[in-house]
């Protein structure tokens, strides 16, 4: 091997980007000192939105396209990538950054709602590549493997979170449409010869549009094709607005409209015109002219009436009141400042959402700030009814128990854009009434839908290599942690049909002698789930893309009280390694309790875990004898980081993020120190063990002092680089420390 290959660290936004400010030179001072490569790239929102415009902006202000450069290089072997959770933003958090930016100095144009000539077009076009969820579909070139490993089930079993009380006489539910939704809908098929389909729009009148053609499709690809009905999915949302207010429980919408951007925010709009239907079209010539998009939420009636008169303006604001007078009351996001769950479509989401209610005892925050039963609307049933599972089992036997409970690692179908996750670019918003049809080169049809009007058409592709991948993926884990593994799939769901006969024809590929696999709908594989969890019993759970996104925030916040301790590798499909870290987001609130108080209370153990996987793949995949050496102190230093308890605090005063990374810092150091295979690396870092300890005390009164102050970092999608920096690095004593060793 003539070079060996770096790893990259990824920069993106909110919590973990503020964390990298603290943690990078922590990891750089080890790894430089080993002869170890790290490198970053700016995957932030901000960063993406500015890689669109490249001829508008200055040198100075010109940014790399590192997102197309690092989906490139995750297709290769040398990927050894290092991926923090970014922003996958609604239309109104894009619609924040290029303000931002615009403050900034950056010569951006408006985000044009509905572009009016070609120009605008392309302007929408290029913001919409750093639309939703844009950038893990491209680096996932592989399928997931999320795991809780041991040393954080025995932290989780030594230090429970708190898990909140259920009653048998709770309210909460789960509503879910019965017909007219993508479930019933679906028809699927498997690609016999690699091709070309064409997706149209046969209209009423005899005329037929193209929404789609020359799309290439590869031979054993399993395609499928579903539809939403606006006129379903309005009827529906009518009836348990009524019926949340009959049974006196919260209202509240839980919807994936970052990660589905196309389906998801026409859902949402749809719920939002149907709650606030009486105030929307007493004013509906006023709204139009101030622009609002009921996609956008609440939140964007309120900014955008501020265009019209005060007299207007008060008036559609008291129907809005009055209206919640009417209506049932709704979940609250942040009752103190009035936002409701259907403020704004990226505030509420449903993989994390649905786990904080069961984790609340059922209950979700009402305008008062206090929990109360609740009906979570999820429209499509593909999905809802698990959560129904989990609500009755508790509603039965009582909240899990963190310290005695088992555990559901997950091994997820997601390469190449599979399922949901590459239907971006083929769903459609319908026009007008008639019959989507999809067809082949030879003029065959695949699936025909007949659609009205504001119906929503989607179409999804799931190849079938990472589908063979994802069969092996589930045997080996399966095997080396000797534990039943259940594929979720609905043999009533027409492209769970077809998955099931695909794992059943690859999983004979395969020794599975002595292993318990399989096949279950996903309402019955979560109640033997539950059952065994409840026994202290685990159970891998082989799910599709969307189920790997909901079980593997489900669980571990059941069982870790959060998803940020999660080990999150992606297995590149060219033998590449994406070490993600943990399987949370971004944690907006964290950083507004940063910006107030200057606490960061977000939970690093996620890029502990990640960085001690990639430098052990590098060890491991081209022989770095030093990069083994870190990969097992660091190791160590996790599992003495967890058996510590030196997790950040919430509390303003206490430890928090930069104290957490200072006690990495030394238990690595230590670790260093105590191993005998590199005798250099042994000298240096008990130097670096010997003062951290020694300055113990000093430095931690140095980062907590810091705390209980407002911070300016001016920006929140593209702060100052420095002020941010300087704030999350307020102990000169590490700092000298950290600087020692980096000169080694
Ligand atoms: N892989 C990715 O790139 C992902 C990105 N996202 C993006 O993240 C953003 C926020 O999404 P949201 O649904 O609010 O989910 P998050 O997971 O970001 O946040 C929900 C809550 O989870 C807890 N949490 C998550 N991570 C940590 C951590 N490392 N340490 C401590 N607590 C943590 C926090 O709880 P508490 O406040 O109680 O401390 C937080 O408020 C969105 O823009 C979304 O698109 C979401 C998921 C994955
Ligand atoms: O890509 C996204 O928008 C979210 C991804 C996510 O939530 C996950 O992978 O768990
Ligand atoms: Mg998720």
């Amino acid at each position: 091997m003539s070079e060996t290959p770096k790893i990259i660290y990824t920069l993106t936004d909110e919590a973990p980007a503020l964390a990298t400010y603290s943690l990078l030179p922590i990891i750089d001072a080890f790894t430089d000192s080993a002869g170890v490569e790290v490198e970053t790239r700016d995957i932030s929102l901000a960063a993406r939105v500015l890689a669109q415009f490249p001829d508008r902006l200055s040198s100075e202000q010109r940014v790399s396209d590192d997102l197309a450069e690092l989906g490139q290089l995750a297709t290769t072997l040398e990927a050894n990538i290092i991926k923090l959770p970014n922003i996958s933003a609604s239309g109104p958090q894009l619609k924040a950054t290029i303000k931002e930016l615009q403050g900034q100095g950056y010569d951006l144009p408006d985000y044009p709602d509905e572009p009016k000539n070609d120009e605008e077009k392309a302007i929408k076009a290029a913001y919409d590549k750093a639309k939703g969820s844009a950038v893990n579909p491209v680096l996932r070139e592989g399928n997931s493997d999320r795991r809780a490993p041991k040393s954080v089930k025995n932290y989780a079993r030594k230090y429970p979170h708190r898990m909140g009380e259920w009653s048998q006489d709770s309210n909460s539910h789960v509503a879910h449409m019965s017909e007219g939704d993508f479930y019933g809908s679906e028809q699927s098929a498997i690609i016999e010869s690699a091709g070309k389909l064409k997706i149209e729009l046969k209209q009423k009148d005899g005329t037929t549009s193209v929404l789609k053609e020359g799309l290439a499709v590869q031979q054993g690809e399993v395609v499928d094709a579903a539809a939403m009905s606006s006129a379903k999915l309005r009827a529906f949302i009518g009836r348990e607005i009524e019926d949340a207010k009959q049974r006196g429980v919260l209202f509240s919408l839980h919807l994936k409209a970052t990660m589905m951007k196309v389906s998801d925010p026409i859902m949402f709009g749809i719920v939002v015109e149907e709650f606030y239907k009486d105030v929307l079209d007493k004013h509906s010539g006023a709204l139009a002219d101030a622009g609002f998009n009921p996609a956008s939420g609440l939140g964007d009636l309120y900014s955008s009436i501020e265009t019209l008169s005060a007299e207007q303006r008060d008036a559609i604001k008291a129907d809005i009141d009055a209206l919640y007078k009417e209506r049932p009351s709704m979940a609250m996001v942040n009752s103190h400042k009035g936002i409701t769950n259907l403020h704004v479509p990226s505030d509420v989401i449903i993989d994390a959402s649905m786990p904080a209610m069961i984790r609340d005892s059922g209950k979700m925050w009402n305008a008062n700030d206090e929990l109360q039963d609740a009906k979570a609307v999820i429209p499509d049933r593909c999905y809802a009814t698990i959560y129904q599972s989990v609500i009755e089992d508790c509603k039965q036997h009582g909240a899990f128990d963190p310290t005695t409970m088992g555990s559901v690692p997950n091994v997820g179908l997601m390469a190449q854009k599979a399922e949901e996750y590459g239907s971006h670019d083929k769903t459609f918003h319908i026009s007008t009434d008639g019959t989507v049809v999809v067809s082949d080169e030879s003029g065959k049809t695949l699936f025909s839908h007949d659609v009205a009007a504001g119906d929503i058409w989607r179409m999804c592709q799931t190849k079938d290599a990472p589908i063979k991948d994802w069969v092996k993926l589930a045997v080996n884990r399966a095997r080396e942690s000797a534990t039943p593994a259940i594929f979720w799939l609905d043999a009533n769901r027409a492209h769970d049909a077809k998955l099931i006969d695909k794992v059943e024809t690859y999983l004979a590929d395969h020794d599975t002698q002595g292993l318990d696999i399989r096949i279950l709908a996903p309402v019955d594989a979560m109640q033997v789930s539950l059952e065994r969890i409840r026994r202290g019993e685990d159970t891998i759970s082989v799910t599709g893309n969307v189920l790997r996104d909901y079980l593997t925030d489900l669980f571990p916040i059941m069982e870790l009280g959060t998803s940020a301790k999660m080990l999150s590798i992606v297995p590149l499909m060219n033998g590449g390694g994406l070490f993600e870290t943990g399987a949370g987001g971004s944690a907006p609130k964290h950083v507004q309790q940063f910006l107030e108080e200057n606490h960061l209370r977000w939970d690093s153990l996620g890029e502990f875990l990640a960085l001690a996987a990639s430098l052990e793949h590098l060890g491991s995949t081209f022989g770095n004898q030093r990069a083994s050496v870190l990969a097992r102190a660091l190791d160590e230093a996790n599992g003495k980081f967890l058996d510590s308890n030196k997790s950040p605090s919430r509390k303003v005063g206490e430890l928090d993020n930069r104290g957490s990374h200072f006690y990495l810092a030394m238990y690595w150091a230590e670790a260093l120190a105590a191993q005998d295979q590199d005798a250099e690396l042994k000298t240096l870092f008990t130097r670096l063990a010997n003062t951290l300890k020694e300055k113990e005390s000093v430095i931690i009164e140095e980062l907590n002092g810091a705390q209980g102050k407002a911070v300016d970092i001016q920006g929140y999608f593209h702060p100052d680089a420095k002020l941010a920096s300087q704030a999350m690095r307020p102990s000169k004593t590490l700092n000298e420390a950290l600087a020692m060793v980096a000169k080694g």
